[in-house]
């Protein structure tokens, strides 16, 4: 059974049972009819999970791994900050009239700062440092960025990715983990989705640098149901789970600006039904 399936479900039932209601609190988020948007919450959450067992999809519904990888190549290879270069509509109600969702995200990752090697942005950096200097601890992005948070539509809640790189004795190839670092996370709409993202990100990155995938560790601050999600969660963790899909990327590709959602091959994706217009909180 998909292991990302049980740590889903635990996670949930820990911020049921354990976690505390924003209900009276001042909160941000509203829902779609001007109703303050509450939450039961739970301080830090950390998940990990290990790709070199299996893809961390869940099957209790299905996450859209094409749509999921479109939004990380907009991110991190488009540097994008632009919803017309986004195939999906979900960021449609962080965007200006022009499209842009503001210095957020794609933005600064294409952001280039000074290095005694030259001038490089981010994810630039990121591939410099895992070819020229693997064992390094400095490897990873920030797109939380203080001075130009006034000028983002959403702050980043997905803001920090750090590389690291063992080597397991015996194995040929080094292995490349992740830490992702999220602030804020909104368990039923992007938990899986996000976590998805990251391990493909990670596929990619360790794919192009000749590195093997490994774990995915992942540390939520605020890990929380929105309150028009409670029952729709209970729900979902009641299901039965399937086996976790066989998720690969086409391995002819080496250059990270190469990749395409047309790379990325999942088979025997066998999940629960999908829950449709799950509300969103803006
Ligand atoms: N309240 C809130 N939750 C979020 O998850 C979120 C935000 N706001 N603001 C910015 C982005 C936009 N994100 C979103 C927005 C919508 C979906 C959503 O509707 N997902 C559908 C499938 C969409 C698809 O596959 O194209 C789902 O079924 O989960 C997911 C992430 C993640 N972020
Ligand atoms: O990748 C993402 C982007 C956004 N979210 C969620 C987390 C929160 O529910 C909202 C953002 O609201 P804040 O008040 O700025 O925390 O969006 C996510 O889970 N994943």
């Amino acid at each position: 059974m998909s292991y990302a399936d049980q740590i889903f479900k635990e996670m949930c039932r820990d911020i049921i049972e354990n976690g505390t209601s924003t209900e009276g609190e001042k909160v941000r988020p509203k829902w779609e009819d001007g109703t303050f948007a509450y939450t039961i919450k739970r301080f830090g959450v950390v998940n990990r999970y290990d790709l070199s067992k299996e893809f961390p999809a869940l099957t209790l519904r299905r996450t859209g791994l094409k749509s999921c990888m479109d939004e990380i190549l907009w991110i991190y290879q488009k540097k994008s900050n632009n919803i017309h270069d986004l195939n999906s509509h979900i960021w449609d109600e962080w965007a200006d009239e022009a499209g842009s969702i503001g210095k957020a995200y794609g933005y600064q990752i294409g952001v280039k700062s000074h290095y005694k090697e030259g001038d490089m942005d981010q994810m630039d950096r990121v591939l410099f440092d895992l070819k020229q200097n693997p064992y390094s601890r400095r490897i990873m992005t920030n797109t939380y960025v203080f001075s130009d948070l006034s000028e983002m539509h959403l702050y980043p809640c997905a803001y920090g990715a750090t590389y690291n790189v063992t080597k397991k004795p015996g194995q040929e190839k080094l292995v490349l983990n992740m830490v992702l670092n999220q602030r804020s996370q909104d368990v039923l709409a992007a938990n899986n989705w996000n976590v998805c993202q990251y391990a493909i990100l990670l596929m990619m990155v360790a794919q192009v640098c000749d590195m093997v995938p490994g774990e995915l560790l992942h540390v939520i601050a605020d890990a929380h149901i929105y309150d028009r999600h409670v029952d729709i969660i209970k729900e979902l963790i009641a299901r039965p789970e399937h086996p976790a899909p066989k998720v690969w990327l086409n391995p002819e590709v080496k250059d990270f600006y190469a990749f395409t959602t047309d790379d990325l091959h999942v088979e025997d994706y066998e999940t629960e039904p999908q829950i449709r217009d799950i509300p969103i909180a803006v």
